[in-house]
């Protein structure tokens, strides 16, 4: 068996860095040899292994990931748009991978990322749970079969810290959605409806948001036809079916050549 590939977790004190130690812990695949956090974080210093609610892991959570290029292979992100790009630049210097989990990126930051992709590898992914990449495929399949006739509805739900809306996976969804259809959704897309908004419009794909207490996240797409409805729903019920899924693909990232990857490539799901 080959040598478990050393990951580096930032955001590591977060709801989901916290979850990728836990996923690491148990898997045979990778090892946690490098963890970061917020400059100036309570963190910084602490012990990961208590961070995550695991045993003493002798290793401590650091600020600087520019000075701990030799300590690992692929870098795990579950931050904030501006934590990823400021990673991103060192992992381009250093010829590292990234995994990145993180949401709420701009068009412009996108952009970065999809430059990035020309020097190292990246796996990037709305969402890492195999359930959520199935029904992407599912979404696929649907709105083929189905076609213009059908209203298409996307409806998320989420714990009330989060700030980004509409989810990442949401988008994916309506990307993927619009995709199939012959459509841009840049130019579909109707983000939350107010006031006198006039009847639907027929191409229009519409996204809903729900934010309170501690929703892990749930997601629904909705085909609105004359007489039936179809909906392809996915609900998680907590934050390791994620970190499983980045943990995955970090193991099967490492040694590969540069480029833009999905969890459609991780996963196999063509
Ligand atoms: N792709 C997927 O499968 C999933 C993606 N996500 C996404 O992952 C991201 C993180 O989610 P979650 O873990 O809930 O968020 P949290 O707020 O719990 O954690 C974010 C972590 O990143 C740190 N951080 C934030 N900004 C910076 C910065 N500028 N520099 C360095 N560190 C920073 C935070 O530190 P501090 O607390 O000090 O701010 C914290 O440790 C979100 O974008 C979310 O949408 C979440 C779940 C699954
Ligand atoms: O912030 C979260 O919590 C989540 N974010 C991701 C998203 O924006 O789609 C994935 C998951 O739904 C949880």
């Amino acid at each position: 068996m080959s040598a478990p590939v050393r990951i580096a977790v930032l955001g590591a004190s977060g709801r989901m860095g916290r979850a990728v130690i836990q996923a690491a812990s148990a898997a045979a695949s990778v090892r946690v040899t490098a963890a970061f956090d917020r400059a100036g974080s309570d963190v910084i210093g602490a012990d990961i292994g208590p961070l995550a609610g695991l045993a003493a892991m002798n290793l401590k959570v650091r600020d600087e990931l520019a000075d701990a290029v030799d300590d690992f292979d692929v870098v795990v992100d579950f931050t904030r748009p501006e934590a990823s790009l400021a990673a991103l630049q060192v992992c381009r210097s250093a010829g590292k991978g990234m995994v990145i989990g993180t949401t709420g990126f701009s068009v412009v930051q996108l952009d970065q990322l999809a430059a990035a992709t020309h020097e190292i590898p990246i796996v990037r992914a709305a969402n890492f749970s195999v359930g959520v990449n199935v029904c992407l495929k599912l979404l696929e399949q649907a709105a083929r079969a189905l076609g213009d006739d059908y209203d298409v509805e996307i409806v998320e739900a989420h714990h009330r810290h989060k700030v980004d809306a509409p989810s990442g996976t949401a988008l994916a969804m309506g990307e993927t959605v619009a995709e199939a259809l012959g459509r841009e959704l840049s130019e579909v897309a109707v983000y939350g409806r107010e006031g006198h908004t006039g009847e639907r419009e027929r191409p229009t794909i519409g996204f809903a948001t729900v934010r309170g207490g501690d929703v892990v996240g749930d997601h629904s797409v909705m085909f609105l036809g004359d007489g039936e409805r179809i909906e392809i729903a996915h609900r998680a019920s907590n934050r390791l079916n994620f970190a499983n899924g980045a943990v995955r693909a970090a193991a099967w990232l490492a040694g590969r050549d540069a480029g833009a990857y999905g969890m459609r490539e991780v996963l196999g799901l063509g």
